[in-house]
């Protein structure tokens, strides 16, 4: 059964109301210009929503406008640059299925027949609406003989044309769907790339955000492999509405939730998710990795990825990306604040003040100039902060398992041991990995010096709070400031409960390091840019658990994603099949780290299906994907 596809013009083949783009240049440098604008598109969405008739929409919107027929060009010419994102890639579907395609419009042929034309639809495919003008080139009017001038005006063209075959209808409006509800089409998709118009969707079988979605439901190629809406984000944790808003635009379906999840719920809502979003808190197992049946990446919201087991996600082709340094700096400020006010006391004689007791005195409150600052740990924010601390005077020193450059008049010492006696002011930058538990304890306590300042920002588990508490109340830690807990609660309603509570000169935060609103715009915008790189080139740069390739885009050829266990041979198994194929390769690139091989290549156009399947099925492939 041959398939046809009555297509709409206005906000569906354009992202615009083309009346309305008339408006703004037909009333421009007119006084009534903003009103009769808004006038305007006020009646395009009452005739839309099917609120008033149509015809009645047309003729007042028209008398609005004040156009003519010397403003046509222009309009047809911003109207070529708002041809919708996904009919502008998918012209091969135009071109191929040209005479399955109408366009039908309620619009006005002048300007329409230009722009569909261009994109591959016959002209005799076109059904619209024909202004009419008067001896100077006003517009005063539309053929009101023309059916799509009244109501119902869409249905009686198909009708007319008796088309023998399926009959798929494309639209943002009522009257798109009207075609439907005449009995005329067996399906109605509305579309929603540029506008979603909810009276409309209700009455949709289908709901169209891009071409690619129609194409993919009716078997046709498009120009994207896999239609975007499609892939599910699940994010969690209050990521910042920026990075929400990119992946939305991008085109996936997007799912937010403001709180963590723990294991079990986990399982469950992870299933069918593609893309997981998380901060600190979600800790992704290896059971909810293996609960996952079409998760491809993973976005850490924040620097630390201690919380995924990252291991699990790289046996199953799962690519993993943080924001390494997009949170340091606010990490760096609340250091250096913390340290100034525990070094004086501050925080205990402010909560005197809100009791109602002035305590003004010296005692025990020093200047942070000439102090010893002790750093834990000498990465991004250990060594920013080393700056930092630099510049207002203190004597920086600092132990890393790893070889770390002194960053300005900085000393590297040996061992933590040296670090711990030499310290006035301790603090810990260590990243969160599992040997790192309690590395300061009772112990690393006893070896510090008496009344030192005590910070840990770095990650919960690294401190043993029995200890620290111990040693605060033992005077031995005369200030500390803690914004990590080895158990933190779920949510803001979620109770805080930990033994530090209450105790002198100690600030208590909720894991605040990273979230102000600059870092948390950073993360925003850093996160999805590397997973849509990902999603859409392959490109690995930035992951924490997959070999990094930077991809050039793809040009006219098919890209093969092949991810596999690092054993011998694949790739040459590989080739073999691509030799056998008789597949020329244009491109190809490897990498592989000590568990995994990530080999992309990308061939001419054509391939077969079985090419596909006898790539998926070599022996210890991972994950197979094709982008074309
Ligand atoms: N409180 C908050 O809101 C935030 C906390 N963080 C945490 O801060 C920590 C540091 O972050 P970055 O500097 O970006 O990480 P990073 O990975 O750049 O630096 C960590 C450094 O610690 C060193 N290290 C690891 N174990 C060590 C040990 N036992 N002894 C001495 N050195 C050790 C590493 O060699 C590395 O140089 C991480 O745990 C991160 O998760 C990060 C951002 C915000
Ligand atoms: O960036 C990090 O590692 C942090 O600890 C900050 O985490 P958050 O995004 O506040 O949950």
């Amino acid at each position: 059964m041959d398939k046809y596809f009555i297509i709409d013009f206005d906000s569906t083949l354009t992202r615009v109301e083309a009346m309305d783009l008339l408006a703004s240049i037909s009333l421009e440098g007119k006084p009534q210009k903003e009103e009769a604008e808004s006038k305007i598109k006020e009646l395009t969405d009452l005739g839309m929503n099917g609120e008033i008739s149509f015809r009645d929409s047309l003729k007042d919107r028209l008398l609005l406008l004040e156009a003519n027929k010397s403003h046509l060009p222009q309009l047809i010419t911003a109207l070529k640059d708002q041809v919708s994102i996904s009919f502008k890639r998918n012209t091969a579907f135009f071109n191929e299925y040209s005479d399955k395609i109408y366009v039908i419009s309620n619009g006005f042929r002048e300007y329409i027949e230009p722009i569909v034309t261009s994109l591959g639809v016959l002209p005799d495919h076109i059904f619209a609406n024909e202004l009419i003008f008067d001896e100077k080139g006003n517009i005063k009017g539309f053929d009101e003989n023309n059916p799509l001038s009244k109501d119902g005006g869409k249905a009686a063209i198909i009708r007319s044309l008796d088309l023998d075959g399926d009959i798929y209808v494309i639209g943002d409006g009522h009257n798109d769907y009207e075609i439907k509800a005449a009995g005329l089409a067996n399906k109605f998709y509305a579309f929603t790339e540029n506008i979603s118009r909810e009276k409309v969707m209700e009455k949709a079988d289908h709901i169209a955000p891009s071409l690619d979605e129609v194409l993919f439901e009716n078997k046709i190629n498009s120009a994207i492999s896999y239609p975007k809406n499609r892939i599910k984000v699940l994010l969690l944790e209050n990521v910042h509405p920026i990075g929400v808003s990119l992946l939305e635009k991008e085109g996936f379906s997007v799912e937010v939730y403001p709180a963590g999840l723990d294991e079990d719920e986990l399982c469950e809502k992870i299933k069918g998710i593609s893309i997981l979003g998380l901060r600190s808190k979600t800790q992704l197992s290896r059971k909810v990795i293996e609960s996952a049946d079409r998760l491809m990446a993973v976005g850490a919201f924040c620097i630390g990825t201690n919380q995924i087991d990252l291991d699990a996600c790289q046996e199953r082709g799962v690519a993993v990306f943080n924001a390494p340094f997009s949170n340091t700096r606010s990490v760096v400020e609340l250091a250096i604040g913390s340290i100034i006010m525990l070094i004086r006391n501050i925080f205990d004689k402010s909560v005197l003040m809100h009791h109602g007791k002035w305590d003004k005195s010296a005692s025990g409150s020093k200047e942070i100039r000439g102090k010893k600052l002790g750093l834990i740990g000498y990465g991004n924010i250990g060594a920013q902060l080393s700056v930092l601390a630099e510049s207002i005077g203190m004597d920086v020193y600092y132990y890393d398992t790893e070889e770390k450059l002194a960053l300005g008049n900085a000393t590297k010492l040996d061992s933590l041991e040296e670090l711990l006696a030499e310290a006035d002011v301790v603090s810990l930058h260590v990243d969160g990995r599992i040997e790192n538990t309690n590395i300061i304890g009772k112990r690393e306590f006893d070896l510090m010096k008496e009344g030192v300042i005590f910070l840990n920002l770095s990650r919960g588990h690294v401190v043993d709070i029995t200890a620290l508490k111990e040693a605060i109340t033992s005077k031995k830690v005369a200030g500390s400031a803690v914004d990590v807990f080895p158990v933190e609660p779920k949510s803001n309603n979620d109770p805080f409960e930990n033994e530090l509570r209450g105790l002198p000169n100690i600030i208590l935060t909720p894991h605040i390091g990273g979230s102000t609103e600059e870092a948390q715009v950073n993360i925003g915008q850093f996160v999805p840019a590397r997973i849509m790189d990902y999603i859409n080139t392959g490109t690995t740069t930035n992951s924490v658990n997959f070999p990094n390739l930077q991809l050039p885009r793809l040009q006219n050829a098919h890209r093969l994603i092949h991810i596999h266990k690092n054993v011998p041979g694949i790739i040459a198994k590989i080739n073999q099949l691509f030799a056998e194929h008789e597949i020329n390769i244009v491109g190809q690139y490897l990498k592989t780290n000590e568990k995994i091989g990530y080999v992309i290549t990308d061939i001419d156009k054509a391939y077969s299906k079985d090419l596909i399947k006898a790539l998926r099925a070599i022996d210890h492939t991972i994950k197979f994907r094709v982008l074309y």
